[in-house]
């Protein structure tokens, strides 16, 4: 728990002047008994349960990394992004467009890793605010956009985006929808079919992508508009992180499998018809929770248009029992050759988190490639 907890007291020591911070207690679950820390709490489960490896010392999967961050996006659409720039825009937002007259405290809320959070509570309701001292807005609108895509399908509860905006002292702010969470995870069977009618209601004429590129973890994501799912997934998911592998640690040899795979890879897809639906693109169980009216609730997305299936690639650390995924096929029906596409779809977040956290993760990928290859005669 160490390092996230060395998180959390750096948070302290960099409140807003401006008001008075109260320090209170993570609103979220207790997991046995522990302090929370979603993340650490994962690394020991995930470790146990998957790898059986030994855990990594890094607070996996905080995915703080050496790696270079987007360093823009595609602005085509700001509709987020505060244009002036005052002392405290936080402040001023929750007192303007907020409806508020007095912030009554603001509180630390631990859980993330690579943000600082806390909740601001006022006269006319609590806000969440997540800041990053470093990082521009273009990373907090990719969020901005992917939560407000979510939210107006309808269908499954996501915290309303307010407002993204640059900080004066350098770095940017999100302030979105306070949401109050229960004491359980929910209801497995609920958030299979609501996941799915979110799939089902995310659509979209313009290909697969998203109009910004958002990040994967702190890894770049690319969501350039595509017509064709697998040039798509070939390019812009698995090619992207094979790239990568081989420029940061000069592995050609997943490299080179890799791009086998990826030319390969067409008859997986047989018979069926790919639709763009809207994804969440990172749901595991740390971005996934239940309000107080047990209701789940999805957080912090790296939202795109995909394949439905492409939604499972984290289910190695999302936990989803039978009764969700029995939910989810009564609303978006199982497509044919479904399990030999599974690994596929997880082969994209294997690479990543063998980008983000190092060899640990090397030879889960490269197994899937080699099972692949060898399916494929490829
Ligand atoms: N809208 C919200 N209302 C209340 N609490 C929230 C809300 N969104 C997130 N949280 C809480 O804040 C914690 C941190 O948020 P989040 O996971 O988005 O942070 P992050 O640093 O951006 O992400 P990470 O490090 O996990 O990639 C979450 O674990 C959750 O407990």
């Amino acid at each position: 728990m160490e390092d996230c907890h060395r998180k959390e007291r750096g948070r302290d020591a960099n409140e807003s002047p401006a008001i008075k911070t109260t320090r209170v207690t993570d609103h979220r679950p207790q997991f046995s008994g522990l302090p929370f820390c979603k993340n650490r709490f994962f690394l020991n489960l995930i470790m146990v349960a998957h790898l059986g490896a030994i855990a990594p010392s890094s607070c996996f999967p905080c995915r703080l990394t050496r790696l270079p961050r987007l360093s823009s996006t595609k602005h085509k659409h700001r509709p987020f992004i505060m244009n002036a720039m005052s002392d405290d825009p936080i402040r001023e937002w929750i007192l303007s467009e907020g409806n508020a007259t007095k912030i009554t405290g603001i509180s630390p809320v631990g859980g993330g890793c690579i943000n600082r959070a806390n909740r601001y509570d006022t006269d006319a309701g609590s806000f969440f605010v997540k800041t990053n001292r470093s990082i521009g807005p273009s990373m907090f609108e990719g969020e901005a956009l992917g939560l407000n895509a979510m939210y107006k399908t309808n269908s499954i509860h996501v915290p309303k985006p307010f407002k993204v905006g640059s900080l004066p002292t350098g770095g940017s702010y999100i302030i979105m929808e306070f949401i109050e969470f229960g004491a359980s995870r929910g209801d497995q069977s609920v958030l299979g079919r609501k996941l799915a009618e979110m799939h089902r209601a995310g659509k979209t004429d313009k290909g697969f992508g998203f109009d910004v590129d958002n990040t994967i973890g702190s890894t770049p994501q690319i969501n350039t508009w595509t017509s064709d799912w697998i040039k798509f997934y070939g390019e812009h998911r698995l090619g992207f992180q094979l790239k990568l592998a081989q420029d940061q640690y000069g592995d050609r040899t997943i490299y080179e499998k890799g791009q086998r795979l990826v030319r390969s890879m067409g008859p997986l897809f047989d018979g069926i018809v790919i639709e763009p639906c809207l994804l969440h693109g990172d749901l595991w169980s740390g971005n996934i929770s239940a309000d107080k009216n047990g209701e789940p609730v999805i957080l912090d997305p790296a939202c795109y248009y995909g394949h439905n299936e492409a939604e499972f690639g984290m289910s190695w650390c999302a936990g989803f029992g039978g009764s969700f995924y029995s939910a989810y096929f009564e609303v978006m029906p199982k497509q044919p050759g479904f399990e030999k596409r599974t690994d596929l779809y997880l082969l994209y977040h294997y690479l990543n988190h063998y980008n983000l956290f190092g060899s640990g993760y090397r030879s889960s990928a490269m197994s899937i490639i080699d099972d692949y290859l060898r399916i494929l005669k490829a």
